[in-house]
């Protein structure tokens, strides 16, 4: 049902009847099929080669028929940069596990933010949250004008169907839709619950691996990108558009997922996070989590991301003489995180799968005293950290946490304790307390 094709950013083609794609030209005098081609741009026409992205779509329909008269919607937990909830005051802040809303939400329906930062409208920074779907969206059709969407999912896969082919999800694995690519999100497991970044800026790319070299992180030919599937399907639906943070729909009387053939390098994909091939330290100190990075949305300066998506998958820990969790730090960078399963080394409890946390920019933070009390007496001998899977959204901008964030039910109101019984270890003598 979902098939797909390899490699990140190529030039892709594909056709779900053959011969639907024109041949050697993409705007023909008529397109075989009697389709109408259309170019979907992921970048400005002029962008130089390797940031130059854009699909040619041949479909049943053209978009201009999908976008009859918008009418505005009503308001929603998912919020756009720049955002700022009253009374947000400065502290780290760790929540447990959302619960799944008691009535149907579809997927769009379904999102709460947690955090935000940036401006949507000035291509900068991203937003950070939930979706806790209980309802297929069977007759509800979507699209995100404001940037491309990264999903996670935690608990029960997702079908992400999309104009240009089918990508089914499960947890452990991560899917990114472009900005512009329509989409209708179904729940092979009656419910879903999972992350969503929100990336404004620069699309998501696979950062420089420097001394690391060719290989290792993530390999280009891991990602998945679906076959062309399309539905002609006439029967009456509704399209809802995001765009500059609010949410406007419009009936139509066909499914807008009717691409029968694209070729381009601007189109949805998954990967499989458990494909990160993690590079770390072989023999002593902690290094900085960027050597995690998967995927990062580089700003205008250089080596600095807007938004660097970074993993914390299983790996060996080998490193001798050394405290080997997170160490205690201060960020010039904010830090979003969330866990799929497991446990999370700096925070063996309190930080639950489905769970998050916001260290903000320059706010110390680092290992709980549990993690501290067995880390420093620990045995330096290899041990593998297996079944865990953490995430980090990192952003050059501060987070603002929502309005919902401040007042969800799972907020932890004492996090900070998890530091408290830090001992004072220092006492004058060179070894320090026991
Ligand atoms: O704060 C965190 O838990 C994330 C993190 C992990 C790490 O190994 C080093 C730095 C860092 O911010
Ligand atoms: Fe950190």
């Amino acid at each position: 049902m979902t098939d797909y094709m390899s490699g990140f950013g190529n030039e892709f083609e594909t056709e779900a009847l053959k011969g639907a794609l024109p041949k050697g030209r993409n705007s023909p005098q008529r397109c075989p099929y009697g389709l109408y081609a259309e170019q979907l741009s992921g970048s400005a026409f002029t962008a130089p080669p390797g940031a130059n992205r854009r699909s040619w779509l041949y479909r049943i329909r053209p978009s201009v028929l999908h976008a009859r008269r918008f009418l505005a919607t009503q308001p929603s937990w998912w919020k756009t940069a720049p955002s700022r909830a009253a009374g947000a005051a400065i502290a780290q802040m760790r929540w447990g596990a959302p619960a799944l809303p008691d009535r149907p939400q579809t997927f769009v329906e379904s999102v709460r933010t947690m955090t935000s930062c940036g401006d949507a409208d000035g291509r900068i920074g991203m937003s950070a949250g939930v979706y806790l779907a209980t309802r297929d969206m069977e007759d509800d059709y979507f699209y995100n004008a404001d940037g491309e969407l990264l999903i996670l999912p935690q608990q029960g896969r997702i079908l992400l169907e999309t104009e240009m082919g089918k990508i089914a999800a499960a947890p452990g694995e991560i899917c990114v839709l472009p900005r512009g690519v329509k989409c209708r999100v179904m729940l092979p497991d009656a419910t879903a619950r999972g992350y969503l970044c929100e990336n404004y800026g620069a699309l998501l790319t696979l950062p420089n691996r420097g001394v690391i070299g060719a290989n290792s992180l993530a390999s280009a030919r891991d990602f998945l990108t679906p076959v062309a599937a399309y539905a002609d399907h006439d029967a009456p639906c509704r399209l809802t558009v995001k765009w500059g943070g609010g949410f406007y729909a419009c009936d139509l009387d066909h499914s807008p997922l009717d691409v029968v053939a694209w070729h381009g390098n601007y189109a949805p994909y998954k990967y499989d996070l458990r494909r990160f091939s993690p590079v770390g330290a072989l023999l002593f100190d902690h290094p900085d989590p960027s050597i995690f990075c998967m995927l990062t949305s580089p700003s205008s300066q250089p080596g600095v991301g807007d938004l660097d998506f970074v993993i914390f998958p299983e790996r060996w820990q080998v490193a001798e003489d050394t405290f080997r969790p997170p160490w205690f730090h201060l960020n010039a960078m904010s830090e979003f995180m969330g866990l799929i399963f497991g446990a999370y080394d700096a925070k063996p409890s309190g930080f639950e799968p489905g769970g998050m946390s916001l260290h903000n920019a320059m706010l110390p933070h680092g290992p709980d005293a549990d993690a501290v009390a067995s880390a420093t007496k620990a045995p330096s001998t290899p041990v593998k950290l297996e079944d865990t899977l953490a995430f980090m959204f990192e952003t050059r901008l501060p987070q603002h946490p929502t309005e919902y964030a401040l007042t969800l039910a799972t907020l932890q109101t004492d996090y900070e304790a998890c530091w408290s019984a830090l001992p004072k270890r220092f006492n004058g003598t060179p070894g320090g307390a026991a």
